[in-house]
């Protein structure tokens, strides 16, 4: 038990240092608070709430791992190389997409039940 809540703590700090560090989680950060505010609004179904809860972890999470890959290679290879360069373009361009489909699924989940809120 004493293992597990250390192992937490360093997660947590994990956290703290990305949102403390990274503009862009900053920014995906206020972006999920502004969804679930507006996912209270709209009363979402259980559904809805499980596919946006979801989609803001995964976005959140891809962020995490592209803040650890940047550090790893600032940590190999301090100096430019083409191969710094890859890996930190590849992990930026996974961030990219995931974000790209988050926008999408944040209109699919939360435009029907708003819509339906304000016309109806
Ligand atoms: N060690 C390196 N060798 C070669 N290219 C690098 C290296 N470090 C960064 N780059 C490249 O330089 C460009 C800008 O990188 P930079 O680290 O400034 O921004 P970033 O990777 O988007 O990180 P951040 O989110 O902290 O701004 C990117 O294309 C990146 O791949």
């Amino acid at each position: 038990m004493r293992k597990f809540i250390r192992s937490l703590g360093y997660a947590c700090s994990g956290i703290q240092y990305a949102l403390r560090t990274q503009r862009h989680m900053r920014i995906h950060t206020a972006a999920a608070v502004i969804v679930i505010f507006l996912g209270l609004i709209a009363r979402l179904t259980v559904t809805r709430w499980a596919i946006l809860l979801l989609t803001i972890g995964s976005v959140i999470s891809a962020e995490m791992m592209n803040t650890a890959v940047e550090q790893v290679v600032n940590l190999a290879s301090p100096s430019l190389h083409p191969l710094a360069k890859r890996a930190k373009d590849v992990a930026a361009g996974a961030v990219l997409i995931v974000s790209a489909a988050a926008v999408v699924i944040g209109v699919i989940v939360l435009l029907p039940p708003i819509w339906e809120l304000l016309f109806q």
